[in-house]
């Protein structure tokens, strides 16, 4: 608002008409210059030797102060094009704001509010940057769609320096094609098939360890401790031990301030965040080398984990087609994405069964073969097995409904990589954009009585718009680890809801923080349940 009221400013001294006054001989300057050669004007000349000095100079100011004009005129024109919204405070801009809402669970209201007090596109400041807000399905599609040249996905300064330079998210063009396609290696469902037996076990040890003999659970924890060790165990082949429960106390601190602001200084969440990101990455890079060695002496095999994956996928000069660095920034950002998420998911879903009575035993009985009956055909002591989590259908809508109302990821940015057009706005070279979920999600033309909890709408994907339900993005970044999700959320729900019957300690509310977040955790009262 300033920068504009100067610029008008500007633009009355400098203008045609304003400057007359100032300028009063300024018509005749100009007629002179390009009629020399009429009668008045050489009188004129001849008058006076000063007199032709004076024009001179201000024919000089005049030319020095045309480009200026210019150059404002074209920049007020610009400012004119962008979005309505204000900025806000310089750094601080909305972030405030919007956190608040975040943790009172009102963010959607705040951007509705936006919306019918800006439009369909807004502009604001969020976490240090300006940043334009843009929804709906146009938006979503023009979000996951667009290439490199026009936006990137790269996070904001801050994230960044936390999670590395060269995570799949910072990555664009052939560099992120060679990361994704490494990481799918590992993470494609044929690949992942083969880890059905390790995901069970890994569950039913957590649930021994922590539900069994227990009358309590607060599951959030619990969760997020599962879903960090199920990773650990698959992924790095990290197994139980005081180096898991290091990186794991690392790594919570890393979180923690991830999404504060962007203050570097000894006492900020952010300041805590990057020291622990530092010894989350040396702890890494001692694992790769490890892992290196054992492959070298093959005590390791290239399916064994990630980690093993990405060392044994060569280029064509035979060398390790991900540097050091960008398997460091990768296992990180896995680590990041893949923990928090899922465990949210499964939380909110144990949230909806203590709710909802009539879906949790249509989940348990219902046909056909819902989980009692899957679980009535294992023997003591089997694991679960891929063909079995194709029997989970029922489950795995309830899920996506569940993911539609309450989205782990409530929604991202990404960055304007030159100036282009969105909705007759600017959004300028080097702006945020910032997509929510819920606003397609809650949107009643695209999703009837959105409040309502119904998993009947995935019956069959095919009427769900295109890039209207967008819990995992979409795109080529839809998210990579969607399978692997699908996969230990089954698994969780199966022996959780055929082992125990629970029910809410605590009231219904949830925050966000920026992951959706019960009260206190979700606390629940557990009884267990025998299978007749
Ligand atoms: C319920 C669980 C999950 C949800 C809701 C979720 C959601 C998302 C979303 C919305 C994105 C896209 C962000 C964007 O386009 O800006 C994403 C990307 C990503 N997710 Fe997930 N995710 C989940 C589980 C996982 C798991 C289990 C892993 C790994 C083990 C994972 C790894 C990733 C990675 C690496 C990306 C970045 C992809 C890229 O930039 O190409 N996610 N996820």
């Amino acid at each position: 608002m300033y920068l504009r009221y100067m610029i008008g400013t500007w633009q009355l001294g400098v203008g045609h008409v304003a400057l007359e006054p100032f300028f009063p001989r300024l018509p005749f300057i100009l007629n002179c210059h390009s009629f020399q050669s009429t009668k008045v004007c050489k009188l004129s000349l001849s008058q006076t030797k000063p007199h032709k000095a004076m024009m001179t100079t201000l024919f000089t100011i005049f030319l020095f102060l045309i480009p200026i004009y210019l150059l404002l005129k074209s920049r007020k024109k610009s400012l004119e094009r962008l979005p309505p919204g204000s900025l806000g405070l310089p750094l601080i801009g909305q972030s405030l704001d919007f956190l608040r809402a975040m943790r009172a669970n009102t963010a959607e209201d705040w951007l509705e509010q936006r919306i019918r007090k800006y439009g369909p596109v807004s502009k604001l400041s969020l976490f240090g940057k300006p940043t334009v807000f843009i929804h709906g399905q146009a938006a979503n599609k023009f979000i996951f769609t667009s290439d490199g040249s026009t936006i990137s996905a790269q996070q904001t300064e801050s994230i960044r320096r936390i999670l590395g330079e060269r995570s799949i998210s910072e990555l664009s063009a052939e560099d992120h094609k060679r990361v994704r396609s490494a990481l799918m290696l590992f993470m494609k469902p044929e690949s992942l098939k083969q880890y059905v037996a390790k995901m069970d076990e890994e569950i039913k040890k957590h649930l021994e360890m922590h539900w069994h003999g227990k009358q309590q659970v607060t599951v959030l924890p619990r969760m997020k401790n599962l879903t960090f060790n199920i990773i650990c165990s698959l992924l790095f082949g990290l197994e139980r031990g005081t180096r898991r429960d290091e990186l794991l106390e690392c790594f919570q601190k890393m979180m923690q301030g991830m999404w504060s602001l962007p203050i570097n200084l000894p006492f900020t969440r952010y300041n805590s965040s990057l020291k622990a990101s530092k010894r989350v990455q040396t702890m890494l890079k001692d694992l790769i080398r490890e892992k290196r060695v054992q492959l070298e002496e093959k005590r390791a095999s290239p399916q064994q984990d990630l980690i093993t994956c990405f060392l044994s996928i060569r280029n064509d000069e035979g060398r390790e087609e991900l540097t050091e660095l960008e398997m460091v920034h990768n296992v990180m950002v896995v680590l990041v994405a893949g923990h928090d998420t899922s465990s949210v998911l499964i939380t909110f879903l144990l949230r909806l069964l203590a709710n909802e009575p009539a879906v949790y035993a249509a989940l348990l009985q219902g046909t056909p073969k819902q989980q009692e009956e899957i679980a009535r055909s294992k023997s003591a002591g089997e694991f679960l097995t891929w063909e079995d989590l194709a029997k989970m259908k029922y489950t795995w809508r309830v899920a996506q409904e569940t993911l539609r109302m309450t989205p782990p990821v409530f929604g991202g940015f990404r960055n304007a990589t030159k100036d282009f057009e969105f909705g007759g706005f600017l959004i300028p070279k080097g702006w945020q954009i910032f997509w929510a979920a819920p606003m397609t999600h809650m949107d009643d033309n695209i999703f009837p009585e959105p409040s309502k909890f119904d998993p009947s709408r995935f019956d069959k994907q095919a009427i769900v718009p295109p890039y209207c339900f967008v819990p995992f993005g979409g795109g080529p970044r839809i998210c990579p680890g969607y399978e692997f999700a699908r996969i230990e959320t089954l698994i969780a729900i199966h022996h959780m809801v055929t082992q125990f019957t629970w029910k809410l300690c605590a009231d219904n509310h949830f925050s966000r923080d920026l992951m959706p977040v019960p009260t206190q955790g979700l606390p629940i009262e557990i009884t267990p349940r025998i299978l007749l």
